[in-house]
């Protein structure tokens, strides 16, 4: 049901949640000839079901709407635990109680599979994190040219948040972050400023390993550490204060793009990576080096593809879009030969050396593109047994799926972390015969609307 408003001020109705988690709604606007207009819009931090007063700012055209006030609330609405909600960009479902994110997640989920005429009876109930804060093993905060250090501000990459806190990093993490900032501060060292691209520091990236509790402090600016003094007085005091530092580096980036980017660095204090543990086996992080951001949850995804391809160790199997080796490595040990295919080289190299590092030795890891890096494995292979792939948001697409589907895997097990490129992707199997026996949905990103799943497909004919 949509109101009539005056002004650019109206009390509407959220039916629904669009693809980012933000409460969708219809109004009617008066055109200057007085015809009426109606408008899809979003307002956030609402639920569907609420009833809320919201304006509409200019400039109109882009939609953006302020909330105002809520005039009935969802019943799983919940005071946000974070001071820095509503203004950081990240937790945007902060407002929301656990069990509802949860419920919320799956339904999604669901209706996506629907809407594509797949029988949503095989979406299992959602696995629980295990934390739903503190969960993060590794962030990224911003310098503005104050020197002050934080986040950046929603809807606005331009504005930094002085930095309180952040509740879904750990409080080492945290602590450390602290300890810079206030290191930055009493030096009155300056950061970059975007506009005249002038200032020194520019973001602080913190790795933290929960398993092995080692932590990486990675200063990014824009000039040579030599001839800054005060850098002794922060190796001091990370040495004394922070015993689970490993890595204190300094990393010069001096290019224009604001990216947490380096063309070259120094190690201040121990070494230039940290040792992180995932189901069981050992991994080397470097601070440009991909790796699962929720470590315990992730461990559940590896624990699930396993039980869903049932590897009997006799076969062939592809890891597309494998990143380091999180799922190649415990798969390798339960195939016969596996492939790992990845699009970034230096993910590659690590791959190739985790594995040496695990003792792991019947991979082959292959930096390529994921469709002309199939081409190439298929033809050492044929067809292989198993085929997992676990492609970024925008999903493997249309011409991967279908060389997947030709080459004939029985199982192939597919780990999303977007569940519309998901449904998408999956619906050009099914001309090939391949069947979608389960998805489980796996929160690994608590107090944000992102879900993953993992999912087997098989071929019904031999
Ligand atoms: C969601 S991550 C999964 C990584 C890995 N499976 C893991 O768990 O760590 C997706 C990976 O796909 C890689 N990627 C993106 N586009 C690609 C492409 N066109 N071909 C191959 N790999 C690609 C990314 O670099 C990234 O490592």
């Amino acid at each position: 049901m949509a109101y009539k408003f005056k002004d650019n001020t109206f009390i509407t109705d959220i039916s629904q949640f669009d693809a980012k988690g933000v409460g969708r709604a219809v109004i009617h606007r008066e055109n200057k000839q007085g015809k009426g207009k109606k408008q899809h819009i979003t307002i956030p931090y609402t639920l569907p079901g609420e009833r809320v007063q919201a304006t509409l700012v200019p400039p109109y055209r882009k939609r953006i709407v302020k909330l105002d006030d809520i005039i009935e609330a969802h019943p799983e609405r919940i005071e946000p635990a974070c001071p820095h909600f509503g203004r950081c960009g990240g937790c945007s479902w902060q407002h929301i109680s656990y069990e509802a994110q949860l419920n919320e997640k799956t339904l999604q989920v669901k209706q996506l599979l629907e809407e594509q005429q797949f029988d949503s009876s095989v979406v299992q109930p959602i696995i629980v994190a295990d934390d739903a804060w503190h969960y993060r093993n590794k962030m990224e905060f911003t310098f503005n040219k104050d020197g002050e250090l934080g986040l950046h501000e929603k809807d606005n990459y331009r504005k930094i948040i002085p930095l309180e806190t952040c509740m879904i990093a750990s409080p080492e993490m945290v602590a450390a972050t602290m300890e810079v900032a206030n290191w930055t501060k009493e030096h009155q060292l300056s950061g970059y400023d975007k506009e005249t691209k002038d200032g020194l520091l520019r973001h602080l990236m913190v790795r933290h390993s929960q398993a092995t509790g080692e932590m990486m402090l990675a200063l990014f600016a824009t000039e040579s550490a030599d001839q800054y003094s005060a850098l002794s007085d922060l190796i001091q005091r990370i040495k004394e204060k922070y015993p689970y530092v490993k890595s204190l580096l300094w990393l010069e980036n001096r290019d224009i793009a604001d990216k947490v980017q380096a063309q070259q660095g120094q190690i201040l204090l121990g070494r230039d990576f940290i040792y992180d543990e995932l189901a069981g086996y050992r991994y080397r992080l470097w601070y440009d080096t991909f790796f699962q951001t929720n470590p315990v949850q992730a461990e559940k995804l590896v624990e699930l593809a396993l039980e869903m391809a049932q590897p009997k160790g006799t076969e062939k199997m592809i890891d597309l879009f494998c990143g380091v080796g999180t799922f190649s490595l415990p798969f390798a040990s339960r195939v016969s030969q596996l492939a790992g295919i990845e699009i970034v080289e230096t993910s590659i190299e690590s791959a190739k050396r985790n594995a040496s590092d695990n003792g792991v030795h019947n991979t082959w890891f292959l930096a390529r593109d994921a469709r002309l890096g199939l081409m190439e494995v298929l033809e050492l292979f044929e067809n292989p047994d198993l085929l997992l792939l676990d492609p970024p948001r925008s999903g493997a697409g249309g011409k991967v799926m279908r060389r997947i589907a030709r080459s004939k895997p029985k199982r192939i097990v597919y780990v999303s972390c977007n569940p519309k490129t998901f449904v998408s992707d999956i619906k050009e199997l099914i001309p090939f015969d391949y069947h979608l026996e389960t998805v489980q949905p796996v929160d690994l990103f608590p107090q944000t609307y992102h879900v993953e799943c993992v999912s087997l497909l098989q071929r019904e004919t031999i």
